[in-house]
């Protein structure tokens, strides 16, 4: 018989049913991981670490971070009976050294089981408007965060031959979007970097995963939105700041509203929980299944040309039937989410 701790769902593309322990051989199954989670006071972090935290059969002890602790108000209501139970808050700031060391020299024996890299800021606009300063600093938080986290836990995981590194990436790690040129190159340097780290963990029994959401509805699109509408374009010439405004920013809002995910979609069982505990969690996983179509742009035709000559012609060419087709797809989500609302209120599963 398994152990209470043990969890046999069947995860997308496996073939069998693998209890979740089996992730870390050698260890006492039953003793719940320990989770360490970056950017826990809103959005994705926060609704994972109240999923652990929460979870029913206490697999996990979770170590919510946060870089501002002022802002610990939303998670502790949101944790609710799990603070101080299963849910720790602690500060970090994954741009300061000494703030990680600290966080984690903190945690008994430096243990940690599983490491989610969530922290990361966005920035959109045209590059002619944005300082190479404020450039450096989403590479800062999103590249050199993510690597910074990795260094100070790696070599803790490789001597216990275990561990799992999960790095929020997204879509953007995949495939550029217009006008988001930075934070997709900060997506795509962790994505490179992982790519390369990956095999090594893995002769150490480490494992790696990027999760790569499309839009997800936080605070991280109202934050771009609100640096977008107090930005000066006087530095891009009138079509550039034209297309960024007029086209960009509609389009980009009808992407969220459309096919936009909440942070508990992300956190849900099948989503980020059920990768972290697979018995061999992938490498890769996309969360938005109506999103992918478009990154399979780029792998059906190396050349780049369909990915690109596509979204040409869907930004320049054929806006109003994007938009037509958006507004379609989000009535048959909203369809699909009543649904599934009432077949719970008939109690099925
Ligand atoms: N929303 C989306 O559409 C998508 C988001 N993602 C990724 O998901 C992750 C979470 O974003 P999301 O939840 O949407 O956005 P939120 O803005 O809601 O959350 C971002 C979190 O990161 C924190 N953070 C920023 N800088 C630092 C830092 N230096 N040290 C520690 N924490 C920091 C923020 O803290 P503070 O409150 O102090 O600013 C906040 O807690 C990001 O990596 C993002 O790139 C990926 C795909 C899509
Ligand atoms: C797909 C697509 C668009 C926008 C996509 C957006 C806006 C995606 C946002 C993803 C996010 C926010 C990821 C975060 O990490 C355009 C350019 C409007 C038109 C062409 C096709």
């Amino acid at each position: 018989m398994l152990s209470p701790h043990c969890d046999t769902r069947q995860l997308p593309g496996e073939g069998q049913l693998i209890p979740w322990c089996q992730h870390s051989p050698g260890l006492d199954p039953m003793a719940p991981k320990t989770v360490l989670i970056t950017g826990c006071s809103s959005g994705i972090g926060l609704a994972l670490a109240v999923k652990m935290a929460r979870d029913k059969q206490k697999r996990f002890k979770v170590i919510a971070t946060m870089r501002n602790l002022a802002k610990r108000g939303s998670l502790e209501v949101a944790a609710g009976a799990a603070l101080h139970k299963t849910l720790e808050i602690r500060q970090l700031d994954v741009c300061d050294e000494r703030s990680i060391r600290s966080c984690i020299t903190g945690i008994p024996n430096r243990h940690v089981d599983i490491l989610i890299n969530n922290a990361g800021v966005g920035m959109i606009g045209p590059i002619e408007c944005q300082t190479i300063e404020e450039m450096k600093g989403v590479m800062e938080t999103n590249f050199f965060g993510v690597v910074r986290m990795i260094k100070e836990v790696l070599p803790d995981m490789k001597k216990r031959r275990s561990g799992h590194i999960v790095v929020i990436s997204s879509v953007m790690g995949l495939q550029g979007i217009m006008f988001n040129d930075i934070y997709t190159a900060s997506k795509f340097a962790v994505e490179g970097f992982c790519e390369s780290l990956v095999i090594q963990a893995l002769k150490f029994n480490v494992f790696v995963s990027l999760i790569e959401p499309g839009p997800v509805v936080t605070e991280f699109e109202m934050k771009v939105y609100e640096d977008a509408e107090n930005s000066d374009y006087s530095m891009a010439d009138p079509e550039t700041a034209d297309m960024f405004t007029n086209l960009y920013l509609k389009n980009s809002k009808a992407i969220f509203s459309s096919l936009g995910q909440t942070p508990n979609e992300i956190a849900e069982v099948k989503e980020l929980v059920g990768v972290i505990c697979a018995a061999k969690p992938p490498f890769r996983h996309q969360t938005n299944a109506v999103y992918t179509p478009m990154t399979a742009l780029k792998h059906a035709d190396p050349t780049g040309a369909l990915m690109t000559d596509t979204f040409y012609k869907m930004v320049f060419k054929y806006d109003t039937l994007m938009h037509v087709s958006l507004k379609a797809i989000k009535l048959i989500r909203w369809q699909a989410r009543k649904m599934k609302q009432g077949v719970k209120m008939l109690g099925f599963k």
